[in-house]
């Protein structure tokens, strides 16, 4: 399947090619919510993206006039890659070489006017948390507020006038050296904001992350930056509703979810996931996932009696901006490098909670005190038989 599906550009090629134009509308309708215009981006960034090999798509999400609020336009954007060398080189040499790639994005994005960006789940190395293998990727790892990584995206941030959101390995040097997986939000003033953790940390097929690092310690952070309140749900956690609530609880109007996910295992859940956390927490969500095949050199075996390998599977890309409305764009290609913006109106937040209700009905101390029942030793499920 995986093999198969490689092939395949994006669903979007598929429909825009089998599709009769005039059921295009209507499919698109279904599949997406309302129509959105594309951005107008700059000439120079789109010859730029030409020049390096990458897709560069952007949308408008529009939201109502309001008498009382002026709007808050911001743009957002999302960078889905490929590791750039085998994962044979040296460590900093394919570091590095992620280093120079992720830098001529983000002067991309800059070029369209990004105002917060996010990059991919551990975007400074390659995931290779399937081998179990401590070293050498433990040596990937490094310091949330002093690491190399952090240091070149606050020179960018600085340059760019931009939020970046850097999910890393990080290497927690004041508490034992333990590794995380977490994501590092550094404002356009290049200071660090904060960190957010992996709260939650898969135990299914080849990814072995429980290896390596524990579930995250940080809880639900939002960041108030000068572009709205952002929070970052990592990965496995677009699994969790209860993960997407807890940051719409504390605030947050942009949700980022940088992810690592192979086709075989959830291509079919993700276009649900992070659009249904939009609908369901009256947020705007961006889901990034990498993109191509990391074959590593030991062969790696998933406990389920099948072959040993040695490659994780197809990273599919297909990053995607939601909006609270449940409107969304197409995903960007499964098989490219690219950059997914979405210039959207913040106020289109709230305003959604008017029309819907679904904080308003949200029913929040019902779930706590049946939560706090089903925590107790002695509970039993609530279910009645005849
Ligand atoms: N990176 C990661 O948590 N992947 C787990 C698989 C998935 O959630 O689709």
């Amino acid at each position: 399947m995986s093999t198969m599906a490689a092939e395949v550009e994006s669903l979007e090629s598929i429909l825009e090619e089998f599709i009769p134009t005039e059921k295009q509308k209507f499919v698109k309708h279904l599949l997406y919510g309302q129509e959105l215009s594309s951005l107008d981006l700059p000439d120079e960034a789109k010859s730029l993206a030409q020049r390096q090999n990458f897709e560069l798509k952007g949308y408008l999400f529009p939201a109502a006039p309001e008498s009382t609020r002026a709007p808050r336009i911001v743009r957002i954007a999302g960078i889905q890659n490929k590791i750039v060398l085998p994962t044979t080189e040296p460590v900093l040499v394919q570091r590095d070489a992620l280093f120079a790639r992720i830098s001529e994005l983000i002067n991309c994005a800059a070029l369209c006017g990004v105002n917060v960006l996010c990059l991919q789940e551990v975007w400074t190395m390659p995931f290779a948390f399937c081998t179990r293998e401590k070293l050498p990727w433990s040596e990937f790892a490094e310091s949330a507020l002093h690491g190399p990584t952090t240091k070149l995206l606050q020179e960018l941030a600085i340059r760019h006038n931009m939020v970046i959101v850097s999910p890393i390995l990080e290497r927690d040097e004041e508490r034992g050296d333990v590794l995380a997986n977490t994501a590092v939000v550094i404002s356009n003033t290049g200071q660090v904001l904060g960190k957010s953790r992996k709260n939650h940390i898969p135990r299914v097929g080849d990814f072995n992350e429980s290896t390596y690092y524990m579930e995250g310690d940080t809880g639900h952070k939002v960041f108030q930056t000068q572009f709205g309140k952002i929070a970052v749900n990592i990965c496995y956690g677009r699994h969790h509703p209860q993960n997407w609530m807890l940051y719409g609880v504390n605030g947050a109007e942009i949700v980022f979810n940088p992810s690592a996910t192979v086709g075989a295992l959830s291509e079919p859940l993700w276009p649900i996931e992070a659009r249904n956390a939009a609908i369901a927490n009256s947020y705007f969500t961006c889901a990034i996932n990498r993109v191509g095949t990391e074959v590593f050199a030991s062969e790696f075996t998933s406990g389920d009696g099948k072959p040993a390998h040695r490659d994780l599977g197809h990273f599919y890309g297909s990053s995607y901006v939601t909006a609270p409305d449940g409107s969304r764009t197409p995903g960007l290609s499964r098989t490219k490098d690219g950059i997914v913006i979405a210039e959207v109106d913040l106020n289109l937040c709230r305003q959604v909670k008017d029309k819907w209700g679904f904080r308003m009905t949200q029913r929040l101390e019902l779930y706590a005190k049946e939560l706090n029942e089903v925590l107790k030793q002695d509970w039993k499920p609530d279910v009645i038989t005849e």
